[in-house]
């Protein structure tokens, strides 16, 4: 399908600027239009992909292009205060080409975590398309601020969106690598993992000649109705056909009379689809309770069949106890075969809760710091009242 996507604050702007850089390796065709907006000029000029006009710095008036150090209040304020900036850029793309806005934002942060939310509400308020937010949750060890942060924004954003996808850096971050270097490798993981799901939607020409090609009112449909998502994904080199060097792991189904080829081909998508829903999910959750499912097998054509995939549905519907699991493939020339599955309206998830629970305590640590600080400062004030006089 094909998105829209603004990029919100710095995490939020070098996603999407990845997003742009896959969607140029492998012409999936997803990004209509992308836009960053920040309050940090650094940040907007750091950006490769994106195009000069389409980077918006809002809050000059109030934060003079240095960002809003972490304070997502201010960064909601900016936001409402400089929508009409952010507009003017959406208002040269052509929107009636698009099938969703995608927002993309960092939440532990300040510019991001309060400007998506306001975002969010502003579109849903004037366009008839569906508005999605990718937000990603701060590790734990970024400390107290950043959750309290994250939970708030969480909180908002969840509420504004017709659906977030979330993606949580603190179960995927690495250890041993430069902050930089481990979100480069990130980012990567977060366009892969979205990037097949929303390209399934945008298989064109000759590609649909395949017998059950994922389509975009399925990806709507199927984060239609709200929540929260999260993403499985995993996947297997092949050999291409037409002579691509990989060692070939995945046996191609080439059609003919070979009942073992098809088997085991439909034996391997099954077990990836088992290795994509119970591995490491983009927000690690229990699948079971999840409302609604979609499953992308990508891949080139030949390793591809329906019963694999039919097979995998039906297990993903076991698991998840959902009525409503969908399923299609993705044709593609990669040399690799991979399932992404989508697991929309998910409700049992811990790191969530936990999210709020630190954020709580954060918030009542916050106030006792400041009714101290408070109390300490008009102390010592006080000691010198008797003797100086106040100036005005
Ligand atoms: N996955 C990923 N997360 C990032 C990246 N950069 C920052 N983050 C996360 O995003 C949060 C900070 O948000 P930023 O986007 O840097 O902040 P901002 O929205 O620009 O807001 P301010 O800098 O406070 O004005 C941190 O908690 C990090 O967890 C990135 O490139 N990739």
């Amino acid at each position: 399908m094909k998105l829209a996507m603004i990029g919100f604050g710095q995490a939020g702007g070098k996603i999407v600027d990845r997003f742009l850089d896959y969607d140029d390796r492998t012409n999936s065709g997803i990004v209509r239009a992308a836009i960053a907006v920040n309050s940090a000029k650094a940040d907007l000029m750091g950006l490769e992909r994106i195009p000069q006009d389409n980077r918006v710095l809002i809050g000059q008036a109030r934060v003079k292009g240095h960002g809003v150090g972490a304070d997502n209040e201010l960064g909601a304020e900016i936001a409402e205060e400089d929508i009409d900036e952010v507009q003017n850029a959406i208002d040269q793309i052509p929107t009636h080409e698009v099938d969703a806005f995608l927002i993309v934002a960092g939440m532990g942060g300040g510019t991001g975590s309060g400007g998506a939310p306001v975002l969010a509400k502003h579109l849903k308020r004037i366009y008839t398309i569906p508005v999605y937010g990718l937000g990603v949750l701060p590790g734990t060890d970024e400390g107290g601020i950043y959750t309290l942060n994250a939970a708030r924004s969480f909180q908002t954003f969840v509420r504004e969106v017709d659906n977030l996808l979330v993606f949580d850096n603190d179960s995927w971050r690495q250890t041993g690598e430069s902050v930089e270097g481990g979100y480069e490798q990130i980012n990567e993981e977060i366009v892969r993992r979205f990037g097949i799901l929303f390209g399934a939607g945008e298989v064109t020409g000759d590609q649909e000649v395949a017998e059950s090609v994922v389509d975009s009112s399925e990806i709507i449909n199927t984060l239609s109705g709200g929540g929260v998502s999260t993403v499985g994904y995993a996947s297997e080199g092949v050999e291409l056909t037409n002579g691509g060097g990989l060692l070939s792991r995945f046996t191609a189904d080439d059609g003919g009379d070979d009942d073992l080829d098809a088997a085991n081909t439909t034996n391997r998508i099954t077990s990836l689809v088992r290795k994509a829903a119970l591995g490491r999910l983009t927000l690690p959750c229990e699948i079971e309770g999840t409302e609604r499912a979609l499953l992308v097998l990508a891949g080139p054509s030949e390793y591809l069949n329906r019963k694999g995939i039919e097979r995998g549905r039906k297990w993903l519907e076991e698991e998840t106890g959902s009525m409503e699991v969908r399923g299609g493939d993705y044709p593609r020339g990669e040399p690799e075969v991979a399932a992404a599955i989508l697991l929309s309206g998910v409700t049992n998830v811990p790191r969530i809760k936990r999210l709020q629970q630190v954020a709580i305590e954060a918030q009542d640590n916050i106030e006792d710091i400041q009714a101290e600080s408070e109390e300490n400062l008009e102390e010592l004030v006080e000691d010198d009242e008797d003797e100086l006089e106040p100036l005005f």
